[in-house]
């Protein structure tokens, strides 16, 4: 451990989700962007071999706290963590990663639970998120408690708990909650449904305002971007006859223009072109309806658009 601490002194300071949602896909980011480095076992620290930085292993809730602070130069975590710390105005928000995506919601029970949010008011909700949770509810307190209700001190109670915050209405601690979302099948299993939305989020790249080395934070954001764009295009190509050139452009007219080739027989093309993934089924059903011939799909591991 001390070799370690002994080597950090130079290196800009990165920090990831040590376990939960985030942690898989922050290393396969790693991967994708080259960043080589073996993590010892139980050590949070590891060093880059192949770049002056340190990955430092945090809870996702911990990590803008660090970037805000100037202890940590650059982590991942949640756009919901960095909404709950507070810290917005600290850290600069560099990239979205396009995962770890949820929403953040008011649920209360499918079975005589409240109807709609404002019901809520006043009354007891069980989150993990107090700070983000107590602001919403402050608002709506002031939109719909009474002037007596105010004088006489009600206010929505917000109480933490740490995890498993679906629980909490079974259990009689709250009569709603408010928890993360992804597929919904957490909330449906625990006999909840939503009422209300507070954020929307997803997984994202954060930066002190003065980072050690502002370079290398440009260098890494560039190639977090790349594998980020592979992820989102693959490559199409296809030979198509001349004379439906001008529509198969269309269909793949591709970032900045498709790429065409002759072919041996000179009524033919060949057309290269980034398509958007979720797009592909689509673009190869219009491809063949213009008489597109051995269309093929190429995954792309890195890119830079
Ligand atoms: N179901 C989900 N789908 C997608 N992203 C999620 C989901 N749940 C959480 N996240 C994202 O992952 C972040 C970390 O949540 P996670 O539940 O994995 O926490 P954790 O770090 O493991 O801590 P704990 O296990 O103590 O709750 C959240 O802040 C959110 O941004
Ligand atoms: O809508 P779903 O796809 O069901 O996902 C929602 C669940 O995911 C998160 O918890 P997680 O499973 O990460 O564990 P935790 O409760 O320990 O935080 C969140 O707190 C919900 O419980």
């Amino acid at each position: 451990m001390t070799d370690i601490i002994n080597k950090l002194s130079d290196r800009l300071l990165f920090a990831i989700p040590k376990k939960g949602r985030l942690h898989e896909q922050s290393l396969s980011l790693l991967k994708g962007a080259d960043l080589n480095f073996h993590r010892r076992n139980r050590l949070d620290i590891a060093l880059v071999q192949n770049f002056p930085i340190a990955l430092v292993f945090l809870p996702a809730t911990d990590i803008p706290k660090y970037v805000a602070e100037g202890n940590i130069d650059l982590g991942i975590t949640g756009q919901d963590e960095v909404a709950e710390s507070g810290a917005n105005d600290k850290i600069d928000e560099i990239l979205e990663l396009g995962f770890g995506k949820c929403e953040l919601q008011v649920q209360v029970p499918v079975v005589g639970g409240a109807t709609k949010v404002e019901e809520l008011v006043g009354k007891r909700i069980v989150t993990s998120f107090r700070s983000l949770v107590g602001k919403y509810f402050d608002e709506l307190d002031k939109k719909y408690l009474t002037e007596e209700q105010k004088q006489a001190g009600v206010k929505t109670k917000i109480k933490y708990v740490s995890g498993s915050v679906e629980a909490a209405c079974t259990l009689g601690l709250g009569d709603g909650i408010v928890d993360l979302v992804e597929s919904g099948k957490t909330m449906k299993t625990a006999g909840l449904h939503p009422v209300s939305t507070i954020i929307s989020s997803q997984a994202i790249l954060i930066c002190n305002k003065n980072p050690s080395n502002l370079s290398l934070v440009s260098k890494i954001t560039s190639r977090i971007k790349g594998v980020i764009a592979a992820q989102k295009y693959v490559l199409v190509n296809y030979n198509i006859q001349r004379i439906h050139l001008e529509e198969a452009i269309k269909i793949t007219p591709g970032r900045r223009a498709p790429a065409i080739s002759p072919l041996e027989d000179n009524n033919w093309v060949e057309v290269q072109s980034l398509v958007s993934k979720c797009e592909v089924a689509e673009i190869m059903d219009k491809l063949e309806e213009i008489g597109a011939k051995d269309i093929l799909i190429h995954e792309i591991d890195n890119c830079r658009v």
